[in-house]
């Protein structure tokens, strides 16, 4: 295995039209590794003024891309998912360096990135349209088109998932695409470019690193059609605030308090193994969708808790850079003290502390951003660790007996992601599935995405649906055609 010094990307400047370039300011950002606190370089700052210059290339690239039959569409987009499985052992360690997130579970990032572009090149048809009856006289027919100019602001929990599996849409519908990605883990992104941008036009996809300034430019750009982010609430809502003043599409994918509901009849132990899952601790609960409220019926309460304490226990963080790392660390110490913060409050709302809340003494950790699994129960719903997404390795646990009681909790959360629920009766399951207000729900399971499967929010959790035909005609625009013959 490589190190990681090995495999970095070598362009560390803006990509658009085709081409590396310097930031027009000739501004520079350094990222760390966040396990260690060693630079790993610096990137580019784009400003209005780039954006500006990579919007107009990205518009060139636009008329050239939108023109290739889909068919040839979806041949390149299949070359691209062949170069990120060739080189997915690679990205992943840079990733595992950038981001925290541990090496080997990271390779799954880069192989969902490469099976979203296959996933999409076999849609390209499927933006079709449809005809209306009005008549001999008269033909009546709808067509999708591309928007034009898609820009796509990634949070930094997957920074190459996200880069990688959010670019196959738009471009399978014949968009050119702008990607900016996290500030904080920006090179897996840059590494997407270096491998993948030459089998497009130029100007097709395009990279273009920045912080806040860029994101806000590229949102208020008349030119750019749509905007979609993965991020936090307050992001996702400065950003409708601001598209609304060319009003261009916006789709967000937001954050989540999502809910485990275990009914008295389920199995304790898959109930245990299921809630540890689904609160991602291996990237430190740094996921949207992480189950981080378990309401547990009283009747297998403790029983399950047993398990989980048993579960985490066996939890080992590491250096995410190591192959046999299960739990990597968090992504800044900005992120680290905000989950500090919670687990205080927490302690001084009356939970109960049950495993973790403090950072590791091993010296081996004192440089990085590492934090135990924590979990904490006799958590009740109006505690502010049960209302608010801490995004670190912090469960809640919440005790239920009365459903109707359960379901109201569940449901009094501003965020509606995903859900996971509980239980081996079929009828409990469906009714629970239809009152529970999430857009992605578990039966018996948690954590998992299925490509095919529309992944979206209820409520503030977001807009719009993702890894599916939605996503892909979320990209398109319909176009009625009207023709007296
Ligand atoms: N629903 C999902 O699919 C999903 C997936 C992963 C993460 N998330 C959410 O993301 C959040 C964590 O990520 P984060 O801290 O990087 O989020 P964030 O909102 O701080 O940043 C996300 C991105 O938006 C950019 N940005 C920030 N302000 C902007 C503005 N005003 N205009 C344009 N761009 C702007 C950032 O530079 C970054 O690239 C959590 O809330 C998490 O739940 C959601």
């Amino acid at each position: 295995m490589p190190t990681y010094t090995d495999v970095l990307p070598h362009h560390r400047n803006l990509y658009y039209g085709g081409q590396w370039l310097k930031a027009g300011s000739g501004k520079t950002d350094t990222t760390i590794n966040p396990a260690t606190g060693e630079s790993l370089g610096s990137w580019a700052v784009a400003d209005a003024t780039d954006v500006d210059a990579a919007v107009r290339k990205a518009l060139e690239g636009f008329r050239v891309w939108r023109a290739v039959k889909p068919a040839d569409r979806a041949v390149i987009l299949r070359q691209a998912a062949q170069v990120i499985r060739d080189h997915a052992e690679e990205i992943a360690l840079i990733d595992s360096a950038d981001s925290g997130g541990p090496y080997r579970r990271m390779i799954r990032d880069s192989e969902g990135g490469a099976a979203a572009f296959e996933f999409f090149a076999g849609l390209v048809t499927e933006m079709k349209g449809s005809t209306l009856p009005l008549g001999d006289d008269t033909l009546n027919y709808t067509m999708r088109e591309p928007l034009g100019v898609v820009v796509r602001i990634n949070a930094y929990n997957h920074p190459f998932l996200f880069a990688a599996s959010r670019a196959a849409a738009p471009l399978a519908a014949g968009n050119a695409l702008i990607i900016k990605p996290p500030d904080q883990a920006p090179l897996s992104t840059l590494r997407l470019a270096e491998l993948i941008g030459p089998l497009f036009p130029p100007g097709v996809i395009n990279v273009l690193t920045g912080g806040r300034e860029c994101g806000e430019a590229l949102v208020e750009h008349p030119l750019v059609a749509k905007v979609a982010l993965i991020g936090s609430v307050p992001t996702g809502k400065a950003i409708a605030r601001a598209a609304a003043g060319t009003l261009k599409k916006v789709g967000l994918e937001l954050g989540g308090k999502n809910a485990l509901i275990a009914y008295p009849d389920s199995d304790p132990a898959k109930v245990a193994a299921g809630a540890v899952n689904g609160m991602n601790f291996t990237w430190c609960g740094q996921s949207c969708g992480s189950t981080s409220r378990i309401f547990l019926h009283d009747n297998i309460h403790d029983e399950v808790v047993e398990g989980i304490l048993k579960a985490v226990e066996a939890y080992r963080f590491g250096l995410p850079t190591d192959e046999a790392t299960q739990m990597g660390c968090m992504i800044s110490a900005q992120q680290l003290s905000k989950t500090e913060h919670y687990v205080a409050l927490a302690l001084k709302e009356g939970a109960r502390l049950v495993a973790g809340g403090a950072r590791p003494s091993d010296p081996i950790y004192s440089r990085g951003f590492f934090y135990p699994p924590t979990v904490f129960t006799d958590v009740t719903p109006d505690m502010t660790i049960a209302r608010e997404e801490v995004f670190g390795p912090v469960m809640s646990i919440l005790r239920w007996r009365d459903e109707d009681a359960m379901i109201e909790a569940v449901n009094r959360s501003e965020l509606g992601l995903t859900a996971s629920i509980w239980t081996r009766n079929l009828a409990t399951a469906h009714r629970a599935a239809a009152r529970v207000e999430a857009g992605y729900i578990w039966i018996n399971g948690s954590s998992t995405h299925t490509l095919g499967a529309p992944f979206g929010g209820y409520k503030q959790s977001g807009l719009g649906r993702e890894e599916s035909l939605e996503e892909l005609l979320e990209c398109t625009q319909l176009k009625n055609i009207n023709v007296s013959l």
